[in-house]
């Protein structure tokens, strides 16, 4: 359904506010209006176990990202972050409550919707690359749509290894490059697809200090230029200094949501705040 409405960005976009309208225009079902939020939960809950061994990883949790913002999460682990990721990437499911992406009210997707929204309208970043270890740059980037079936796969890998900066590293298997160069191929990778939504899960946690602000940098260029909504779960305060926008969590809710506005210090003065230190 994506595919054959989608249109592919070309290098010679960017910065392109032709993306922008690209990444809101194509919604996976009835959207919620102009300007819709790419992700809205409501009263998100997500409970483990049962009886008195009952985990409550999500309480009542409310989020909204806008189209095109880089939001950062933190808090203390067990808090919740990678379960709230999990339900809004659609690989797990809440207990109670709603999770919008893109228009599409996931619980109520049948799977066949689900599985082609997670493929097309959302991309993933782990913490350790997750790229195949016998493939090169291009084919690494080009998976999701090569899997899909897709003959325009390695066009799109090259565009976006390019944007992401390793026009010069195309053929290169994952141990001929760098933990920050694999990270990139992995974000290319992500948005191979021409997502509405990049979901990163510690994206920063396997790189070196300044592979990992160089991470966080192309995350901020990811929302800024590219218009694609960012949501990133990190223990690091000055990673998450590089997003707009910051969401506290604690005990499965969300404590604090606050702007950011480029100072390094202001995550860590927040979680201060908060008393998550
Ligand atoms: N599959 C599961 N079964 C039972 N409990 C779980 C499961 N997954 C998560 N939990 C529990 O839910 C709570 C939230 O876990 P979650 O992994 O979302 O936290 P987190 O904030 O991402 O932690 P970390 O920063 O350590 O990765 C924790 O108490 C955890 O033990």
């Amino acid at each position: 359904m994506w595919g054959s409405s989608r249109r592919r960005a070309s290098v010679a976009d960017v910065p392109a506010p032709a993306v922008a309208a690209e990444a809101t225009s194509a919604p996976a079902v009835a959207a919620e209006g102009a300007g819709a939020p790419i992700v809205r939960t409501v009263a998100l809950t997500k409970t483990y176990g049962s009886a008195e061994s009952e985990v409550r990883a999500l309480d009542a949790v409310d989020l909204s990202v806008a189209p095109g913002e880089f939001v950062a999460v933190m808090g203390p682990s067990g808090c919740g972050k990678s379960t709230l990721l999990n339900m809004v990437g659609g690989l797990d499911t809440p207990t109670s409550g709603e999770v919008f992406v893109d228009g599409a009210e996931l619980t109520t997707l049948p799977d066949d919707r689900l599985t082609e929204l997670r493929r097309r309208r959302i991309g993933f970043v782990f913490q350790f690359f997750n790229l195949i270890p016998v493939l090169d740059a291009v084919e690494n980037a080009a998976l999701p749509l090569t899997l899909d079936g897709d003959a325009g796969a390695e066009d799109a890998a090259v565009e976006w290894l390019t944007r992401v900066g390793l026009a010069d590293r195309l053929h290169n298997r994952p141990d001929q490059l760098s933990g920050g160069q694999q990270q990139r191929v992995a974000v290319a990778r992500a948005l191979s697809t021409d997502p509405a939504l990049v979901l990163a899960d510690e994206p920063t946690g396997n790189l070196d200090s300044r592979s990992a602000t160089e991470i966080a940098e192309l995350l901020r260029q990811v929302a800024a230029a590219w218009h694609r909504s960012v949501l990133m779960v990190t223990h690091d305060p000055r990673i998450a200094s590089y997003a707009q926008r910051l969401v506290l969590m604690q005990d499965g809710h969300i404590v604090d949501d606050l702007p950011l506005d480029g100072s390094r210090e202001a995550p860590l003065r927040a979680m201060e705040r908060a008393g998550l230190l």
